[in-house]
């Protein structure tokens, strides 16, 4: 058994990871902190873990992280940059959930988080954790940046057409719609359920930091200057993102661009190409690993869509992490995330 710890076990992608490790098989969560509940048993917090993991939330403090295989930082932004080093230098395996390993640039990142970034030697030594782009890289790798949730489903929705001639790549648009449990356990009033409910908002609209963190990858796979306009969306549903991306064609594709999707994707476990005509819910991927997407030509006309929906705290955030430490710690990709959507 795999020893793990979890830094930052309150929030809601903690007790994603706790679900989804507990019923892994191969990995024992030995310790996860909190400096607010600490002493406290996880199933008091969480009684949807009663049964299933017999932990006390401890001060990151006094977990004994060092004796872990691998840990996971499910904490705000600026905090694995400050303690994740002390780990890595001991050995230790590390994912960040958070963003401060994401983004190559410095200047860029400090830009968006507004803070000065604390270990600027490992940023250019993380591997970005989108497996469908980087397995070997994260296979090797010590430390992890997993990516947004917005950006995962952005993202894969995106790859197959970059670098194609026939598509305008200066001006892509995503128009992506989150859950609110994508704001956190200890969210801003506008963004809790009774505020979202019965109502659908545009928010950042002057500028998401998931904007750039898209660009980095599509720039890197199409391998010239990209557009795009991101807009972020909050719906009144618990989890769930579903971004339609829109892309303008400069020439009549040479290609079947659904078997191009389908081509793309054949081998990945975690994404799902679905026929021509079907609608990806977010509900059929609520609470599993899966990344389901939708290809449209509306018309026939000159706009591409791509409709790609996951659930937020899974293949946005615990889940992509699971399947990140899977490929860390030598297990099969799909250990422990083997799971079928909620129906209804
Ligand atoms: N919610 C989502 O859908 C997604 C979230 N993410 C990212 O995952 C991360 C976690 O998000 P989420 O689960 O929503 O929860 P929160 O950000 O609300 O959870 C924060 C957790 O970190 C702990 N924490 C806060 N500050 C520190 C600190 N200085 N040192 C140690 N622990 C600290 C908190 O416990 P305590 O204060 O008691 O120590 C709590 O357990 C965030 O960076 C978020 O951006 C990524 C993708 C999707
Ligand atoms: C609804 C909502 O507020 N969503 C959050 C999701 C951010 C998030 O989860 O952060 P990372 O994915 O960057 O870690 C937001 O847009 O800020």
């Amino acid at each position: 058994m795999k020893k793990i710890g979890i830094v930052g076990g309150t929030g809601y992608t903690g007790v994603e990871l706790m679900r989804l490790l507990a019923r892994h098989g191969g990995v024992e969560v030995v310790a996860i902190t909190s400096r607010g509940e600490a002493g406290m048993p996880v199933d008091i917090l969480y009684p949807n873990l009663r049964g299933a993991l017999s932990l006390r939330f401890s001060t990151p403090d006094d977990a004994d992280l060092t004796a872990c295989d691998l840990v996971f930082f499910a904490t705000p932004n600026g905090v694995a940059m400050q303690q994740a080093p002390a780990l890595l230098a001991q050995g230790v395996k590390v994912v960040d959930l958070a963003a401060d390993y994401r983004i190559r640039d410095l200047d860029v990142w400090s830009k968006w988080y507004g803070m000065t970034h604390a270990s600027p030697e490992w940023v250019g030594r993380a591997a970005y954790g989108l497996p469908e782009l980087y397995r070997d890289e994260i296979r090797s790798a010590q430390l992890v940046a997993n990516p947004g949730c917005h950006v995962t489903a952005a993202t894969l929705g995106l790859l197959p057409l970059m670098g194609q001639e026939w598509i305008d790549h200066g001006q892509l648009v995503v128009d992506s719609k989150s859950g609110t449990s994508g704001a956190g356990r200890k969210a801003e009033v506008p963004m809790l359920m009774a505020e979202a409910g019965e109502s659908f908002r545009v928010y950042a609209a002057e500028g998401h930091r998931h904007q750039p963190e898209i660009l980095q990858t599509l720039v890197a796979v199409s391998e010239r200057p990209v557009g795009l306009t991101f807009l972020p969306h909050l719906v009144p549903m618990v989890r769930g993102i579903e971004s339609s991306i829109y892309i303008p064609l400069r020439d009549e594709p040479p290609v079947d661009v659904q078997a191009l999707f389908e081509d793309y994707y054949a081998d990945e476990p975690f994404v799902d190409v679905m026929p021509p005509g079907s609608y990806p819910e977010t509900r059929s991927v609520r609470g599993n690993n899966l990344c389901r997407v939708a290809i449209y030509r509306p018309l026939g006309g000159s706009m591409l869509v791509v409709s790609s929906v996951i659930d937020n705290l899974v293949k946005g955030a615990a889940g992509q992490a699971v399947q990140n430490m899977n490929l860390m710690l030598g297990f099969p990709e799909d250990q422990g995330l083997d799971l079928i959507g909620l129906a209804p």
